[in-house]
């Protein structure tokens, strides 16, 4: 069986964070271990608090993981601190950890802060280069590129000057601010939209964790960048489209959903 590892936050709702890529990764069929980089209290509605892991509990959590079940692809979501993004990215240099997913988890679909400001440059710096794909929206894409990004063709020129700066492929969700469903992935200097269908459910709790943590399985599975991404988002339109709809807030997806038919081929 592959195998896959999170670093990233826990949400006690369930919908994102750890919870919401260890249910991701269980679907789509590789074992799923994780790091918690930190505690949140939150639910539909919003973050109440956040209590981090020291740089010390975190990496001793990624060596246990690391020394016994060596992961096949790693996912990195919320990391808030600037100290917490040096340990990660000093043991994934350590270990030679292959197929890194850095979702650069900035502010949760409720708008609480994830990410202090001084730790963006971190994330830059330490963790960008180490990623085979980050997979901003538009907003974190913005502060990522310099670039105000109102239109699909900023989307195109703000991929490319990511990818080009950081070495690393870069898939730019357009959800929430521009043409909905749709992605556009910058690798290897060449573009690609990933067109889906846009689902009317306003129920989006966790989609960003969600898609990272289907490319990691993907990547895990020994499919190539732009396969694993076309499966994760079929993965996630079944997860939206199953019309789960819990909580006073934007709830979370039904990330167990029926598998059936072609789709759970697609998916396995
Ligand atoms: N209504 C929708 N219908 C279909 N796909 C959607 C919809 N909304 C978002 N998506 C897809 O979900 C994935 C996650 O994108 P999104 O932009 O929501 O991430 P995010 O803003 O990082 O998420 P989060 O709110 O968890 O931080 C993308 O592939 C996007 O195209
Ligand atoms: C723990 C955690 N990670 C990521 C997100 C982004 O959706 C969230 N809301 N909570």
């Amino acid at each position: 069986m592959r195998t896959a590892l999170s670093i990233a936050g826990s949400d006690s709702c369930g919908g994102a964070g750890i919870q919401a890529d260890l249910k991701t990764m269980t679907m789509n069929g590789v074992y799923a271990m994780t790091a918690v980089t930190a505690l949140t209290a939150q639910n539909t509605t919003g973050v109440r608090a956040i209590q981090e892991a020291t740089p010390e509990f975190l990496g001793q959590q990624i060596d246990a993981v690391f020394e016994d079940i060596f992961p096949d692809a790693v996912k990195i979501g919320m990391v808030s601190a600037s100290e917490l993004i040096r340990v990660i990215a000093k043991k994934l240099r350590d270990y030679e950890a292959k197929h890194i997913v850095v979702d650069p988890v900035m502010v949760a679909t409720s708008g609480s802060v994830l990410l202090k400001t001084d730790a963006v440059e971190t994330l830059e710096k330490e963790l960008l280069p180490l990623a085979e794909v980050v997979t901003p929206n538009i907003p974190e894409a913005e502060i990522l590129s310099g670039m105000a990004i109102k239109t699909k063709e900023d989307m195109l020129a703000a991929a490319e000057k990511i990818s080009k700066t950081y070495g690393c492929a870069v898939l730019l969700k357009g959800g929430h601010s521009i043409n909905d469903a749709n992605d556009y992935l910058y690798a290897n200097g060449e573009g690609h939209w990933f067109e889906g269908k846009r689902i009317d459910n306003p129920n989006t709790h966790g989609t960003g964790c969600t898609l990272s943590s289907a490319i990691a399985s993907n990547l895990a599975k020994g499919y190539e960048l732009p396969e694993a991404v076309k499966r994760a988002k079929d993965y996630i339109s079944g997860a939206l489209g199953a019309m789960l709809d819990l909580g006073k807030g934007s709830g979370p997806m039904k990330h167990a959903f029926d598998l059936t038919g072609e789709f759970a081929k697609e998916v396995r």
